[in-house]
């Protein structure tokens, strides 16, 4: 059977999920029920879902869960989180908890910046090409300004424009490196644009002054970057160690082993890409939830981790005049303006759960989320092991893949109450059970 199609884009709904259900599986009748049974009851909220991309066939649901008591900078907050994975959202909630007795959490936005590249080749002299610049630089900034008025009267737009001689690394490379300020927008399709205009202008005109040369610049492409290493938040908590735990040994046992472990995620990578991948539980459920561009912000902030050279941990940790400091600055390029966030029903009630922060608010309340998370996996690294929380709230997941009744699932889950959970016992006692009852 052909498994290839041509003009599949311009089918119908229902015609493209017949042809995938007749080509891809041994049930088709099943395939459809499957996919439908997605489908929201409501057709006009379904169609907005159907156009937010391409090809929509269904609906793939993420839960919606919250973490409540985040006292960030003396205010409360309950922080919505789009996630699927068992323990992340009772994680923050936990770190919340502990951490709203002992001052909050404190932040600070220390830049917004954005960039963009127009790269360029060019086969002739450098020096031509910077005295080029010079002369139609304004041009270059007008142009921006153009596509920019409404980003302007705001306060925002470009801020600096630079050619930078990129020809030790590829032949004939160069690149026009631009900055932007997008205030509550993430700002791509914005800074695209601008880039895109300026582009134009810059190839037009220099091949105009080349007409007589055997010399040619030719733009290979204009795109944001998604590497804001100037668009940076600072979340961090604080408290003395004496507060930590009420047995004074304890604490600062608790504090320094905490720190150990901070410090092996600043030196070695394989930890540093676990420790980090908890602190981006946090931040792509926080991300997610608000209808922002979570493959940007991964991307991103990866880059920084790696901006030594060498793949390190976000947060640091450290215990100064018996005060133990716990922090991360990383960056984050997002948006209260644009994309999703004023079309999608559930992201517009999720920034309006969070007071409808500016880009800046929503950056503090990320890197929150993303230390708070940070704090939970370590706090239980350094002590219990994470298996213990994990598997307990991963219990369900494990019981509903053996369709537990309800009794299965509330006597399962009182037996093991106070021990760490493992797939294979859990199996076990519920087949022991269902081979009792027979
Ligand atoms: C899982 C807990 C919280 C249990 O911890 P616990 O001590 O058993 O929890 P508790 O029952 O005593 O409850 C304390 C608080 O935790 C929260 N909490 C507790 N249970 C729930 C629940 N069902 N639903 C919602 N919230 C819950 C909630 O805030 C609750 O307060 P309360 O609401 O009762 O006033 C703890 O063990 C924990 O924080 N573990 C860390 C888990 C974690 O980090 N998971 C992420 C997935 S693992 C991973 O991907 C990343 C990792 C770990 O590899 C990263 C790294 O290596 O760094
Ligand atoms: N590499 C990447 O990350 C790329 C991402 N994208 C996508 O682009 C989208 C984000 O682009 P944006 O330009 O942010 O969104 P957008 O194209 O929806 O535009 C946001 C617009 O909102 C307007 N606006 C109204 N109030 C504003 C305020 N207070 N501050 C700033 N602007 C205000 C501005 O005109 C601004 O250009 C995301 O959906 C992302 O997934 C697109 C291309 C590449």
């Amino acid at each position: 059977m052909m498994k290839q199609i041509q003009g599949f884009s311009k089918l119908s709904k229902q015609d493209k999920i017949e042809w995938l259900a007749t080509h891809f599986f041994q049930n088709a009748d099943l395939a459809k029920q499957t996919l439908m049974q997605y489908w929201n009851s409501n057709q006009q909220l379904q169609q907005l879902h159907d156009e937010f991309t391409e090809n929509t066939i269904s609906n793939l649901y993420i839960p919606f869960g919250v973490a409540p008591n985040f006292l960030i900078d003396g205010q409360f907050y309950s922080l919505p989180m789009a996630i699927e994975e068992s323990s992340v959202v009772a994680a923050a909630s936990n770190a919340a908890k502990f951490w709203q007795s002992r001052g909050g959490f404190k932040t600070e936005i220390i830049g917004t910046e954005k960039v963009g590249q127009i790269h360029f080749t060019f086969n002739g002299q450098a020096d031509f090409l910077f005295s080029q610049f010079n002369s139609l630089k304004q041009s270059l900034i007008e142009t921006a300004n153009e596509v920019s008025a409404n980003m302007i009267k705001r306060g925002g737009g470009l801020t600096t424009i630079d050619l930078i001689d990129k020809t030790d690394a590829l032949e004939n490379y160069y690149q026009i490196h631009a900055c932007f300020e997008t205030l509550d927008a993430m700002g791509a399709n914005y800074i695209n644009s601008c880039l895109e205009a300026m582009a134009k202008l810059w190839e037009n005109e220099l091949n105009a002054a080349l007409a007589n040369s055997t010399h040619k610049l030719e733009v290979v492409m204009s795109i944001l970057s998604n590497y804001v290493p100037n668009c940076l938040v600072k979340a961090q908590v604080s408290c003395p160690v004496s507060a930590l735990a009420k047995d004074q040994d304890k604490a600062k046992q608790y504090a320094q082993k905490f720190v150990q472990a901070v410090q092996i995620a600043q030196v070695e990578p394989y930890r540093a890409v676990t420790h980090n991948k908890g602190i981006m539980n946090g931040i792509d459920a926080l991300v997610l939830a608000t209808g922002n561009d979570f493959r940007a912000v991964e991307a991103g902030v990866h880059a920084y981790a790696s901006r030594t050279g060498t793949y390190r941990s976000l947060s640091d940790a450290r215990i100064e005049n018996d005060e133990f400091i716990f922090e991360m600055t990383l960056p984050l390029a997002l948006g209260t303006v644009g994309g999703l966030t004023k079309l999608h029903p559930l992201v517009k009630l999720a920034l309006e759960m969070l007071g409808n922060p500016n880009a800046q608010e929503l950056m503090r309340i990320a890197a929150v989320c993303g230390l708070a998370q940070n704090f939970a996996a370590l706090n239980s690294l350094t002590t219990t092991g994470i298996q213990k929380g994990h598997m307990k709230m991963h219990l369900m997941n494990i019981l509903n893949q053996f369709q537990a009744t309800e009794e299965e699932k509330t006597t399962i889950a009182k037996m093991y109450e106070n021990k760490t959970i493992s797939h294979t016992q859990v199996v076990e006692t519920l087949n022991a059970m269902r081979d009792a009852a027979n």
